[in-house]
């Protein structure tokens, strides 16, 4: 069986926190759209099997770009990213009929900003690893909880030390993190990112540190830091 990997794109947002005419992964950044840019991250790598990109049904966007058709294997996305990401595992599993022993990395379309060296290293500590590791960063900040006041105001200060933030890629067994997934949605459990769900299995992912500039353009200002780091990797 190969050991090379499967990716999954949940890109089916509508990136409402962004305040765009257009969903965030579609915005133009360093002469290509966002979704351009975190497709290069893993077009071309040996390690890489394929690649299937959830799209919104409704996205008249994606069939305009150059890649369509040429790079990605495509799926429809879910109300939440959550759903999206089981589509494209189901599509994994169903369409392309993947092994479930083949692991799958599933990255945000919004985080274009993604090292070659971060995805390596993922690869290589999350090989073997059956609960499944993701990228992250220690917490640098202190950490403040609010109260229910507003505007709000600091009930105490949560204790950092292992307080981690959770990027993408993050990586798993296609069987396990599909099983993992769906029985989570299915008792209504809240998944934000993939661990969420492989932990609420009894499962504890690997933290990978990673880099901090591998940022998910959210906010408005974040599209000129993505811009500012993507050319500095070039
Ligand atoms: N139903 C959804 C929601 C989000 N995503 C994808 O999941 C990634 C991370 O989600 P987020 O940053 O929250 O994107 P949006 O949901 O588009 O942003 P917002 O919450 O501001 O609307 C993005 O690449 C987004 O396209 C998805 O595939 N399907
Ligand atoms: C998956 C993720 O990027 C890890 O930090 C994050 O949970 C996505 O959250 P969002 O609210 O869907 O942007």
């Amino acid at each position: 069986m190969s050991n090379k990997v499967w990716v999954v794109i949940p890109a089916a947002g509508v990136g409402s926190r962004m305040q765009s005419d257009r969903p965030k992964q579609y915005l133009p950044l360093g002469g290509k759209t966002v979704l351009e840019h975190t497709l290069a991250c893993f077009t071309g790598h040996p390690a890489v099997a394929g690649i299937v990109v959830v799209v919104s049904t409704s996205d008249p966007y994606w069939p305009e770009l150059p890649v369509a058709g040429v790079s990605a294997h495509l799926a429809m996305g879910g109300k939440e990213r959550a759903d999206s990401v089981l589509n494209g595992l189901d599509y994994l599993r169903n369409k392309l009929r993947v092994a479930a022993e083949t692991n799958v990395l599933v990255h945000d379309a919004a985080r274009p900003c993604l090292s070659r060296h971060d995805l390596n290293k993922l690869l290589a500590a999350g090989a073997e690893e059956g609960a499944g590791a993701i990228l992250a960063v220690p917490v640098r900040d202190t950490m403040k909880r609010a109260g229910m006041a507003s505007p709000p105001q600091i009930s105490h200060t949560e204790n950092r030390d292992g307080l981690w933030h959770a990027l993408t890629p993050q990586m798993a067994r296609l069987g396990v993190l599909r099983k993992a997934l769906a029985d989570a949605l299915q008792q209504g459990v809240t998944v934000t990112d993939e661990a969420s769900a492989l932990e609420y299995a009894g499962l504890n992912p690997l933290l990978v540190e990673g880099d901090a500039r591998n940022i998910k353009i959210t906010r408005p200002a974040d599209l000129a830091l993505a811009e500012f780091f993507l050319a500095a990797q070039s």
